[in-house]
């Protein structure tokens, strides 16, 4: 789909998204089926916010996270783990992007999990950031094993205020190529506006026509942290595919058989994983040159650390462009846990093994530390 050219999707939920409370779907024609809410967005819009926000929030439904990170090492699901009651309701897909030529892994884990379904309220089905929602549609509606357990109860899209129209305007190299954040914004029925606490006014209302000419039916929400009422998002069983195929009525003949949906040699991800402690300084000077230079090529990155001189604190990195946050994870390292430093870098140009060797020469060593200090 071109910007240009496209009429969004049709979703008749924004009436039903003001006027709605967060119950348990109880649709007869419905209530048989599993709810799935898929959580999309561009990366680092803020899904896995938005996921630990809602199994915070939530206390009266059983939730079951599906997991799908894009980057070669897993962070996410860590960070989600944190907020669970359950472990085993956290399952992480990790043989690839859901959305595109592993779109098996969504089926075979959907189709383990139709025995356990019956204990859980809700599914949220979190995406990669470069995740075609098209597909991932078309696969629940057209397996007949997932259309007879569970139905899209909504499509959720998270938008990065900030960097949003970055990835908007980016020319595909093949013109074949999808735009993941256009469709992304085309296929939601919500559309969060997030971190509208890192633009101006005039750039929050921009970015807002915009949306709206993509996606001319959508509710959208502002918010910051990806905090909205609940009773907006869940159990409103908004999401329309008649509206999808009003605009797009191709829709199912075109994901037929068509599994390759990302341009992987433009974005790639590079994981680095080592053991040992940090230099904090060294750290934090390499991070910010890295990101001063690469900012625009690097969309994403993301850390578990290990810093020398902090106890058992484990800590996380997070970044999006030049955009960094950084402190301490909510649960220390335990004993028993390996002490790995994790990194994933997520965008052009990477080179794995100067980003390895830059990395691990901030690695704490006793002896040079002292000379350094004893210089000083
Ligand atoms: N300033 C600001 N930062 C935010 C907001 N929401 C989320 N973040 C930060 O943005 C970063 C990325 O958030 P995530 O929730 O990990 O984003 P994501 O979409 O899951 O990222 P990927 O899984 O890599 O695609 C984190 O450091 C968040 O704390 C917000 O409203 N404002």
């Amino acid at each position: 789909m071109s910007e240009q050219t496209t009429t969004p999707p049709t979703a008749d939920d924004a009436e039903k998204a003001t006027t709605s409370t967060t119950t348990k779907v109880d649709d007869p024609s419905t209530n048989k089926l599993t709810p799935i809410t898929v959580i999309t967005g561009f990366l680092g819009a803020g899904k896995t916010t938005f996921v630990n926000y809602i199994l915070k929030e939530q206390n009266d439904w059983k939730i079951c996270v599906l997991e799908n990170e894009f980057g070669e090492v897993s962070i996410d699901d860590g960070l989600v783990a944190e907020s669970m009651d359950a472990p085993e309701d956290l399952i992480t897909m990790d043989n690839g992007c859901v959305c595109c030529s592993v779109r098996g892994d969504l089926v075979r884990t959907l189709g383990q999990l139709v025995k356990r379904r019956h204990d859980f309220d809700a599914i949220l089905l979190e995406t990669t950031g470069l995740a075609d929602p098209a597909p991932i549609v078309y696969t629940i509606q057209t397996n007949s094993k997932m259309s007879e357990n569970y139905f899209i109860d909504s499509i959720v899209c998270l938008a990065d205020a900030k960097h949003l129209p970055i990835h908007l305007n980016e020319i595909k190299p093949n013109p074949t190529d999808v735009n993941e954040a256009y469709q992304q914004v085309a296929f939601a029925d919500k559309i969060l506006l997030n971190k509208i606490d890192l633009v101006s006014h005039e750039e929050k209302l921009s970015l807002e026509t915009r949306l709206k000419n993509i996606n001319k039916t959508a509710a959208i929400l502002e918010c910051t942290k990806s905090k909205v009422p609940l009773d907006q998002i869940l159990g409103l069983n908004s999401f329309n595919m008649e509206s999808i195929l009003t605009v797009d009525p191709d829709f199912f003949d075109t994901q037929e058989g068509d599994e390759s949906h990302h341009n992987l040699e433009v974005v790639q991800s590079v994981g680095v994983t080592f053991k040992g402690q940090l230099h904090a300084q060294w750290f934090n000077m390499f991070m910010m040159d890295l990101l001063r230079e690469r900012a625009a090529d690097i969309y994403r990155s993301k850390g578990l650390l290990s810093f020398h001189g902090q106890g058992n604190i484990k800590f996380v990195f997070q970044g999006v462009h030049e955009q960094i946050n950084f402190g301490p994870a909510s649960m220390p390292w335990q004993d028993n846990e390996e002490r790995l430093n994790k990194f994933v870098f997520i965008g052009k140009n990477l080179n794995k093994i100067e980003l390895t060797k830059s990395l691990m020469d901030c690695l704490y060593k006793e002896e040079e530390t002292e000379k350094t200090d004893n210089k000083e």
